[in-house]
């Protein structure tokens, strides 16, 4: 086994949900709002303030959240000329709280995604699954071929991206294969993905998939096998934490990161998760690898400088100075 076979990544992150406003209504979704908020610029200093430890700024929100009633009018009266503009402004926020942006808007245009890739260290959008389904059927933003154009026009756009897949959605164990030679055939052609997040379903209240289950672990443990072999060696696989608790099997099973953690704030998607302390890894791990932290910006995009202009500078900072050690991971 390769050395970099034993290493199990995560980065220390703070999650600012910028808006619950979305113009979609996935079926498992809880997050979204009828009555949506929208963070003010204090706010948001507040969040990044209190992050100590973090080197990433999460920022994800409801996809075009300017075509809900009101929200262009509000955005207007806080002075944002549109949406991009607005997030642009709060991925400046973090920086100048040393803090590299990572942001998964949902579906973004071409030239959107122009627009935020100088203030970004990478970018994320689930694909979810590359098959229509019915829990979609009220999101027009996930159809595959639109989410499967935003992965494109970052990978034209030479962004580090996040993607992945959504298990337990309504989806066959041919649709996750399928999802996934999706993903890897992205990759081949623009070579931009770092890792990809394979999350199980977790039913949320009030929601119209509330009843329905999670997937089982061994699901989940058969699909990141497969993912495995599906995608290239170069793509790491991310699992999360605090939604499958007992990570071992996972890693064992080829997964090599565990996503972004926070000490200050929760994970607005999953909030009834709450993320496992360190230590609480660490005794899962068992003394068979070994825990690092890295940036949200992979070692090989940093050295390919694919990192947004205006971040770029941080960047080398973080990843010269703070204890980085000469493969980019931050520890002993
Ligand atoms: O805390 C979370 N972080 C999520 N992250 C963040 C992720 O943990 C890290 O920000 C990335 O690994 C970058 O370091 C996502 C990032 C994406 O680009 C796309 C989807 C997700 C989903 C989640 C999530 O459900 N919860
Ligand atoms: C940011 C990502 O969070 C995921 N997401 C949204 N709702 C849920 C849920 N109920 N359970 C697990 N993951 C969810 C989607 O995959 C989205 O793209
Ligand atoms: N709304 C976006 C999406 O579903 C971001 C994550 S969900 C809050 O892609
Ligand atoms: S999962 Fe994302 S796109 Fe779907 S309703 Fe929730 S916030 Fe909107």
């Amino acid at each position: 086994m390769l050395l970099s076979d034993m290493i199990v990544t995560f980065s220390w992150n703070v999650f600012i949900p910028l808006t619950t406003a979305c113009r979609n209504r996935c079926h498992y979704c809880g997050f979204r709002s009828d009555n949506p908020e929208l963070m003010g610029i204090s706010e948001v200093k507040e969040l990044l303030n209190k992050a100590k430890n973090a080197s990433e700024a999460l920022f994800t929100f409801g996809e075009k959240a300017d075509e809900v009633k009101g929200v262009r009018e509000r955005l207007k009266s806080m002075g944002f000329s549109d949406f991009v503009d607005y997030v642009v402004e709060m991925n400046r926020l973090a920086i100048s709280k040393s803090k590299l942006p990572h942001t998964n808007a949902g579906i973004l245009s071409y030239s959107e995604l122009k627009r935020l890739k100088p203030y970004n260290a990478s970018m994320g959008l689930m694909l979810e699954q590359a098959v229509e389904l019915d829990c979609h059927s009220e999101s027009p933003g996930k159809k595959p071929e639109v989410r499967i154009k935003t992965i494109k026009d970052a990978g034209k756009l030479k962004i580090p991206f996040t993607t992945g897949i959504l298990v337990g959605i309504g989806e066959s164990f041919y649709d996750d294969l399928y999802s996934l030679e999706v993903i890897a055939e992205l990759h081949k052609n623009y070579e931009h993905i770092q890792e990809c997040i394979i999350q199980n379903f977790k039913p949320k209240k009030g929601t119209p998939m509330e009843r329905m289950e999670s997937p089982s672990a061994d699901r989940m443990l058969k699909i990141v096998k497969e993912a495995r072999e599906i995608l290239p060696d170069d793509i790491t696989i991310q699992i999360p934490p605090n939604l499958v608790r007992d990570i071992l099997p996972f890693i064992k099973a080829g997964a090599g990161d565990l996503g972004g953690i926070s000490d200050t704030t929760i994970d607005y998607i999953n909030p009834e998760e709450p993320w496992p302390s360190i230590e609480e890894i660490e005794r899962c791990l068992n003394g068979a690898y070994v825990l690092r932290e890295r940036l949200p910006i992979y070692p090989r995009y940093i050295k390919m400088e694919w990192g947004g202009e205006e971040v770029s500078e941080l960047i080398s900072r973080m990843s010269d100075d703070e204890g980085y050690r000469k493969d980019g991971y931050r520890g002993s």
